[in-house]
């Protein structure tokens, strides 16, 4: 898959879309040569925990905090950051972030359609996993779509992963998802023993992918299943923000075990593949989606957009893509599924 992330530089948690490009940009960056990269995985008011000398025997977790010199930059998970102060680990220290690398990309969602505000969530993912469960929450295609659309935008590849397999058949689902060629895995819970858990993983080797999913369709289930070592807390209420069961409160990045026979130290053994489970969602805002950047998930398309209208909506009687599909140069389907993903970026009861 072609890679399209754009500029990441300048992404505060809150920015207001659109300012982005007038602000200055200044590329001094303080000497802190002895600075340790870490990878942030994951975030709580403020705090970051960081791994450090992954795969090595000074691996370690360590937590940190934004230095002020950051401003207002935001760090979330999966940034690769610069680390100084104290590198020990140890309870009750605290180093601190003194540098953000550039994203390779950038998932962000708004929190909802009328939310100029746009949030990034992960930085640096290569796989947007889309989990659905085929019954007991019904499927809903339309939060599909926008998630496709937020994948799509992100420059990650997206994987369907159809849960609760035991409730209903997957061929309806995976019929409307044909045309846009994406990979998909089936799961039940009742299945996903170690070698069942295998295969889900083989979709994630290598690389780091972001869970995103509707509450209670499965995610916990499964993320435990693929990262057993870990086990998410479910079912306590967290005293502070008195959210109840099974509410997964921030983003949090997972390394899953090393494949089957890989030799300890070999990259195969040390680079498993990310999963980076995310709390359970009811919407998935995209006021923020430049339909531009969703074509480029679209190769066969897109060289038809050349002779489109400035500022082509894709969807409009002067769209040149109607021609470019009735000259055979692409199916049809494509740049109805394309059409169909685009016309979700308008809010509609229930998203
Ligand atoms: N029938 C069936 N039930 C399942 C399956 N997988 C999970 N469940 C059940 O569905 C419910 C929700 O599962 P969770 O794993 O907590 O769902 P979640 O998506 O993590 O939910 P949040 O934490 O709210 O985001 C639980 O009661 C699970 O036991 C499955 O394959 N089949
Ligand atoms: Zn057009």
């Amino acid at each position: 898959m072609r890679r399209y992330g754009k500029d990441a530089d300048e992404d505060d948690i809150r920015a207001r879309p659109g300012r982005r490009s007038s602000r200055p940009r200044t590329r001094t960056r303080p000497k802190h040569e002895d600075a340790a990269e870490g990878t942030v995985l994951t975030v709580d008011r403020g705090r970051l925990t960081c791994l450090v000398d992954p795969g090595t025997r000074q691996e370690r977790e360590i937590l940190a905090m934004k230095a002020r010199e950051l401003g207002r930059k935001g760090v979330v998970v999966g940034d690769r950051v610069a680390l100084v102060g104290d590198l020990s680990g140890e309870p009750d220290t605290l180093a601190r972030i003194v540098r953000v690398e550039d994203r390779t990309s950038v998932l962000r969602r708004t929190a909802d359609d009328d939310d100029p505000y746009e949030r990034v969530v992960v930085a640096n993912a290569d796989q947007l996993a889309i989990v659905t469960a085929l019954a007991d929450p019904e499927p809903r295609p339309r939060l599909i779509d926008r998630c496709l659309v937020a994948a799509y935008d992100a420059g990650m590849e997206p994987l369907l992963i159809l849960t609760k397999s035991d409730l209903a058949s997957a061929d309806p689902l995976l019929e409307i998802y044909a045309p846009l060629g994406i990979r998909h895995v089936v799961t039940r819970r009742d299945d996903l023993g170690e070698e069942e858990a295998e295969t889900v993983r083989q979709q994630l080797r290598d690389r780091a992918t972001v869970f995103v999913g509707h509450s209670g369709v499965g995610k916990t289930t499964l993320v435990n299943a693929l990262v057993p070592l870990h086990q998410r807390a479910t079912g306590r209420v967290n005293a502070v923000t008195g959210r109840g069961r099974h509410t997964t409160v921030s983003a949090l990045a997972l390394r899953l075990p090393p494949p089957p026979g890989a030799k300890p130290g070999s990259k195969r053994a040390l680079s498993p593949g990310w999963v980076i489970d995310t709390p359970g969602f009811r919407s998935f805002g995209l006021s923020h989606i430049d339909p531009s950047r969703v074509i480029l998930a679209f190769p066969d398309l897109e060289p038809g957009t050349v002779d489109c209208p400035r500022a082509c909506s894709h969807d409009e009687p002067d769209c040149a893509l109607d021609a470019w599909v009735e000259s055979g140069k692409a199916d049809p389907a494509r740049l109805y599924s394309l059409r169909r993903l685009l016309a979700t970026r308008e809010a509609r009861e229930g998203d």
